[in-house]
């Protein structure tokens, strides 16, 4: 429960905004912003106080002269007299009543008027005290749901908008794209959801490299935000620290020292290696079993002992080096030296399960030695 006061326009925003936040329990309370423009303020007001009795919540009146102002700058006084009456009244948030529809006229008129990528989040959720509840609902929502339930409003504030641009925006070009499409207000609304969302990650890796006092490129983020659904993947930041995706967990882990390693894999055992289970087998029903559990399986033939290590300097596979295939394939540096290969007779067959000699085939048929890899945690 938080204490939220209600930028109480009158509107059918505002008091939609209201009876949501109510079936919150949240403890409200109204505000409304004289500004002294329109010659019906006195309806307002009486609106303001007969809602206030009828709902028992307290109301607060804040006057504004602002006959000498242009519509930007009673915009600017509005919420500059909404934080006086908050901090006096002692409530935690400021409540508006934008909708979905507001957030993307908004996103439309930036894109006409020229905008970046930070011009098409919309109108913030929430940005320091004022928090907007009802920015995912739209306006046909919120005036079907006022109808239902016999909730009386004053005259919609937003309808009679001076702002030439947002009128034809409202007016002309929405009910165009509705015609071209009737979700296309959920469609870019989801847009501009998708996009905060991707800002979010990225305030995420920022705030989590500044932490670990990580220098860093602006790259260097856009690499980490990459790799956010691929679990298993490593970006390397420096020689300490490693950013880290899995299954459950995505940030910054310390390096692991290097250690080498060598097994000798005898036929019918497996091993795990740095996250990779390795079979190396020759039972027929075994192989159908891994291969639906997502094994890459590879036929190898007149060989009873496998040898799995990590990379040496001056490898190959085929006639191609392992550096070569590494920087090709964009595995970093830390993840060669994790990576297990295969060697039969002192030749790599398999590097982990990004590439399979020649030598052995992708094909598996019955009753022949195989070996089956896969990557999971
Ligand atoms: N006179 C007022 N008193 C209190 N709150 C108001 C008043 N007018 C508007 N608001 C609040 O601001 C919200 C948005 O209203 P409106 O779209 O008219 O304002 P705006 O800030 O000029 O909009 P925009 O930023 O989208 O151009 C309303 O839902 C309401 O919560």
């Amino acid at each position: 429960m938080s204490k939220i006061l209600i930028a109480f326009s009158t509107g059918p925003d505002s008091v939609y905004l209201y009876h949501y936040l109510k079936r919150e329990n949240n403890e409200l309370g109204l505000c409304y912003v004289n500004h002294n423009l329109r010659n019906d303020v006195d309806k307002d007001i009486e609106f303001v106080k007969e809602f206030s009795d009828r709902e028992k919540v307290p109301y607060y009146i804040m006057d504004l002269n602002l006959e000498k102002f242009n519509e930007n700058s009673a915009r600017e006084k509005r919420y500059e007299a909404l934080e006086k009456c908050r901090i006096e009244n002692g409530y935690t948030y400021i409540a508006t009543g934008h909708n979905m529809n507001d957030n993307v006229e908004t996103v439309i008129f930036r894109l006409l008027r020229g905008t970046g990528l930070d011009g098409l989040k919309g109108i913030p959720k929430k940005r320091g005290h004022i928090i907007r509840p009802i920015l995912g609902i739209s306006k046909e929502e919120i005036l079907e749901y006022l109808k239902v339930n016999n909730i009386s409003y004053r005259i919609d504030y937003t309808n009679l908008t001076n702002d030439y641009s947002r009128n034809i925006i409202r007016n002309k070009m929405m009910p165009i794209m509705k015609e071209i499409n009737e979700g296309y207000l959920d469609n870019i609304s989801r847009f501009i959801t998708l996009l905060n969302e991707d800002n979010e990650v990225k305030r995420y890796i920022k705030k989590t490299l500044d932490e670990k006092n990580i220098k860093y490129s602006k790259n260097k983020i856009d690499e980490i935000y990459d790799i956010r659904d691929k679990n298993g993947a490593i970006i390397s930041l420096d020689k300490e620290y490693i950013w880290y995706k899995s299954y459950n967990f995505y940030g910054i882990k310390k390096r692991e020292t290097k250690k080498s390693f060598r097994y000798i894999l005898k036929l019918n055992e497996d091993i795990n290696v740095n996250g990779y289970s390795i079979y190396f087998s020759n039972f027929s029903d075994k192989k159908n079993q891994l291969e639906k559990m997502g094994y890459k399986i590879y036929n190898i033939l007149n060989v009873d002992l496998l040898e799995i290590r990590n990379r040496k300097d001056g490898d190959y596979i085929d006639n191609i080096k392992l550096k070569k295939l590494f920087i090709d394939k964009k595995i970093d540096k830390y993840t060669r030296d994790l990576l297990p290969l295969v060697l039969a007779n002192d030749e790599i067959i398999l590097v982990a399960d990004i590439r399979h000699s020649k030598k052995i085939s992708g094909i598996a048929t019955k009753d022949q030695n195989y070996i089956a890899i896969k990557k999971g945690e």
